[in-house]
């Protein structure tokens, strides 16, 4: 497999505060947290700062919102910990329940985009073009994402969907496909070296399901921008730990 030799350098987070570089030879580690109550929010990010992580994700989903931006700021200002903000909704395998046309996923979208570092946008949200706009307009970073989990996946699908992503504005790409084999997941494994040569903006592809655990893991020349892995409490299936993803980092 050809190695990808190409760096997308992009900041995320404040300088000197709690920025971070992604896309450049490193791979990063985003650590989720996922809790219900505000105590368990603190242990659970607690748990992702001694753990290393590069980037909190932060997934709101399944929270209620006015308190939100409070606890968000205080948690990044103690732990000095850039943060990407996610609304998951159920059809992509979280919580949130969308509802087309309530306008709900765009209002709380560019609420976190006025203090997050980043923000997730789905791609499949139907006014996610303009919401790219306005996250970006606030200041906020673009992951743009995607998560197919009944299709099976092939190189040009892959590259279809990544690259119109990309067309969309976004500042990352984003997307996790459920693998069920090994050749799919050499599929998601090439297509990541492809899109680290052929795009300009920092990409992660990642297949979901244990298939799909090499795929997110530090295999020279495939490296995702970031990773996902958990310090307790996972994602997503297949998800490996920040202490797998640390050791495949070192070898
Ligand atoms: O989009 C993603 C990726 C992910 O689903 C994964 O496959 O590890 C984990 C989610 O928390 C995150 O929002």
């Amino acid at each position: 497999m050809a190695e990808s030799t190409s760096h997308h350098e992009l900041r995320i987070g404040r300088p000197g505060v709690n920025g971070i570089s992604v896309g450049d030879t490193s791979m990063r580690i985003a650590v989720p947290v996922a809790a219900f109550t505000k105590s368990e929010i603190v242990q659970q990010w607690q748990a992702a700062v001694d753990s290393d992580a590069d980037i909190i994700e932060w997934r709101v989903d399944g929270l209620v919102d006015p308190e939100l931006e409070t606890l968000g700021l205080t948690l990044r200002d103690i732990h000095r910990i850039p943060v990407l903000v996610t609304l998951r909704t159920k059809r992509e395998g979280g919580r949130f329940p969308l509802r087309e046309g309530s306008g709900e996923y765009r209002r709380l979208l560019r609420q976190a985009a006025h203090w997050a570092d980043a923000v997730d946008i789905e791609a499949a949200i139907p006014d996610a073009p303009e919401l790219i706009v306005e996250a970006r307009e606030l200041g906020s970073i673009v992951v743009v994402s995607q998560h197919v989990f009944d299709e099976a996946v092939t190189a040009d699908r892959l590259r279809e969907c990544v690259k119109e992503m990309a067309a969309m504005g976004a500042d990352i790409v984003k997307i996790a496909w459920m693998v069920n084999n090994d050749d799919e997941a050499t599929v998601i494994e090439e297509a990541q070296v492809w899109a680290n040569d052929a795009l300009p903006i920092p990409t992660v592809i990642v297949g979901m399901g244990e298939a799909g655990v090499r795929t997110r893991v530090g295999q020279p020349g495939t490296r995702n921008a970031f990773t996902f892995a958990h310090a307790g409490t996972s994602t997503a299936p297949g998800q490996p730990s920040v202490d797998e993803v640390r050791q495949s980092l070192t070898v």
